[in-house]
């Protein structure tokens, strides 16, 4: 019966501090798998932190970040290796190698974390970038491609390994509208096809909720919300609304 409704990651009462700085203050957080959770929260709150934790780049100081109900500290080495091959993130500061082709950028994952063979590899990278509208830009480097054929490629890197889980950081950072409203039609596009779980850290709102089951508000160290698209913008709850009306202002001025 547990197994029936166990989520697929679950923060325990999280707490994480650097120094002095408090970040995360006892964070409750679970995500269903094949699942899109959407994480908002002001500048500085810790959303990149959360998600770091997920990803082993941070280790919580109290309480517990689960998958499939086993603690992410006490997995086994293999265990640990099975799950970062089946996680993949589309990071806003590393986003793509400058030293790399689009192709090998692409690629990368697959020559890293797998034996497939050079045709295999092609195949699969090919096949990504005909399902991105990214054909013919092998050769490339990021500096020669604009700001969203790089979205572009550091998506398909995302996806190159079938993933059961993507994580998100602020993946249209440095787009303009509508390149950003393309960046969200294909993760929304491909999660449907591919059915992974996403957690998604955004600024993006409200656009962002569209593609949402859950979004959970970040602030002052805890998840003081969580709800879906609807029950965010019915605006029943204080500080989510207050921080979406405020964000929302900002939005639209940035639009016009
Ligand atoms: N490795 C680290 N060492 C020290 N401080 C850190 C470290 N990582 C994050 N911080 C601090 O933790 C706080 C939360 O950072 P984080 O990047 O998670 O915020 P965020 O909510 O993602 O912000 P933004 O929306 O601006 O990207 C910040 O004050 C940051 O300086």
């Amino acid at each position: 019966m547990r197994a029936m409704t166990q989520p697929f990651i679950e923060f325990k009462n999280v707490y994480k501090r650097f120094g002095n700085l408090e970040v995360l203050k006892g964070v409750n957080l679970s995500i269903d798998k094949g699942t899109v959770t959407v994480v908002i929260g002001k500048s500085g709150s810790g959303k990149s932190v959360l998600l770091k934790h997920i990803v082993g780049l941070v280790k919580e100081d109290e309480g517990d970040v689960l998958i499939q109900g086993k603690s992410l500290n006490r997995l086994s080495s293999k265990q640990a290796r099975q799950f970062k091959k089946n996680m993949s993130y589309m990071f806003q500061d590393n986003a793509l190698f400058d030293f790399l082709t689009a192709f090998e950028n692409i690629a990368l994952p697959l020559t890293e974390t797998t034996r497939m063979t050079v045709e295999q590899i092609r195949k699969k990278v090919h096949d990504r970038m005909a399902r991105l509208s990214i054909e013919g830009i092998d050769h490339k480097y990021p500096s020669e491609l604009s700001g969203g054929m790089r979205k572009r490629v550091a998506l398909a890197r995302a996806l190159v390994t079938d993933p059961e889980l993507i994580l998100f950081d602020e993946p249209t950072t440095g787009l303009d509208p509508i390149r950003k409203n393309d960046v969200h039609h294909l993760i929304r596009e491909f999660q449907k096809q591919f059915g992974f779980t996403a957690v998604i850290v955004s600024h993006d709102i409200p656009d962002i909720f569209d593609l949402a089951q859950q979004i959970a508000l970040l602030d002052e160290g805890k998840i003081v919300f969580k709800g879906t698209r609807q029950e965010i913008m019915a605006c029943e709850h204080e500080t989510a609304c207050a921080f979406i009306r405020g964000r929302e202002m900002l939005y639209d001025r940035s639009k016009t």
